[in-house]
């Protein structure tokens, strides 16, 4: 009999999650059947948008990498690693023949010497291939042009920023401290606004004086609409995330200006992406190889911000908007 700490929402969350909307309980697992896995969490990923999809009726979404304990599997031997959508679960028994959550897959890794699993939640798992294929693929970068992306320093946006300085763009980060302006410049940023402390809209002039090319948006709310302000003729942007925006019941949200003039004038793009469509979920092992290419040949830098133990899974998922990660936040079980 195997025992799995579980962690669980007690109720809807109100503004920024509170330690006290989270509960953890044990659950005995049954016996495998076939085509059944026992797996144990060794790391867990944190991402924003559990902020939305959490609810108290349902178990709390996300990716683990876990190690293979016990198999009724051929394909998934004892000792190999996995990672998939199995949520807040130190244990789980999961039947790897059934299409999980956005149609994802239990996923076995093939570990690459030198590189810790857990950046398979990371720079070489989803928020990798989101920065990866939302750049190449739908910004439409090219050499000499100027990018703003926010969040800058975190799990997306050091990947969007770095890749963008290979392809030849001049790239503008917004990062919440001046430890985190640093860290960007120290990957290669062109330059690196502290939102909290300067005045974005200056700063933005006097780093891109002709204006902005593309806006590769993470955070949404005030700090995009300024960004839009700057974009240039044929501009792009691509709304990724809205992190400013997840604690906000719908009357908190800012009043931003109406831009649609400026679209039609200036003939801007704005799109949409999300990661987990099927059309993405194919290109996941061509994109992590390339992802991997690049880091073996120390042209892509990753940083984590792991959290150590299973138990403080609620408070580091609340350090994601208090902006207290620096680097992909994971917790190591
Ligand atoms: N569309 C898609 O398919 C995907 C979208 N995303 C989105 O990308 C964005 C970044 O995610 P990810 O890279 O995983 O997270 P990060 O690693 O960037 O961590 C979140 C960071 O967001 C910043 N932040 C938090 N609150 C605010 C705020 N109110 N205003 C401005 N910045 C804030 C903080 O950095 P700082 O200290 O700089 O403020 C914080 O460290 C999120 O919006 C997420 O939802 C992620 C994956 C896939
Ligand atoms: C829930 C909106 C999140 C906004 C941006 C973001 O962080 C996306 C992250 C995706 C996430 C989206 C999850 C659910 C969307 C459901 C939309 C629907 O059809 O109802 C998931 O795809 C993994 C992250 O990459």
């Amino acid at each position: 009999m195997t025992t799995a700490k579980v962690w669980k929402q007690t109720q809807a969350f109100d503004g920024v999650p509170k330690l006290n909307d989270f509960i953890l309980e044990e659950e005995t697992l049954p016996g495998l059947q076939e085509n059944e896995i026992l797996v144990e969490a060794l790391y867990l990923s944190l991402d924003p948008y559990f902020r939305l999809l959490a609810s108290p009726d349902q178990s709390l979404p996300g990716e683990q990498v876990a190690r293979v304990l016990q198999s009724k599997s051929p394909e998934y031997p004892v000792g190999s690693l996995v990672c998939a959508h199995l949520g807040w679960r130190s244990h789980t028994v999961v039947n790897v023949t059934t299409p999980r959550v956005f149609g994802t897959t239990v996923d076995l890794i093939n570990e690459v010497p030198g590189l810790s699993p857990s950046l398979w939640l990371g720079t070489v798992g989803m928020p990798g291939v989101t920065a990866y294929l939302s750049f190449f693929e739908h910004c439409d970068p090219k050499p000499g042009e100027v990018l703003v992306v926010t969040a800058a320093s975190g799990a997306v946006g050091s990947i969007v920023g770095q890749l963008a300085k290979h392809k030849g763009l001049t790239v503008i980060g917004l990062a919440g401290s001046n430890e985190k302006c640093d860290y960007i410049r120290d990957l290669g940023f062109d330059h690196a606004i502290n939102y909290k402390t300067e005045d974005i809209s200056k700063a933005l002039d006097l780093v891109a004086p002709s204006g902005v090319d593309i806006y590769f948006d993470n955070v949404g709310g005030e700090i995009a609409d300024i960004a839009y302000g700057k974009l240039r003729d044929y501009g792009r942007v691509l709304i990724c995330g809205l992190i400013s925006d997840y604690n906000k019941s719908p009357k908190e949200l800012e009043k931003v200006t109406n831009w649609n003039k400026v679209i039609l004038f200036k003939q801007l793009t704005i799109k949409g992406f999300m990661i987990f469509h099927s059309k993405n979920l194919a290109e996941f092992p061509r994109v992590r190889q390339e992802i991997v290419t690049l880091i073996q040949k120390g042209q892509l830098q990753t940083k984590e911000h792991v959290t150590d133990g299973f138990d403080k899974m609620p408070a580091a998922f609340i350090e994601l908007f208090t902006g207290s990660n620096f680097g992909k936040a994971v917790v190591k079980a």
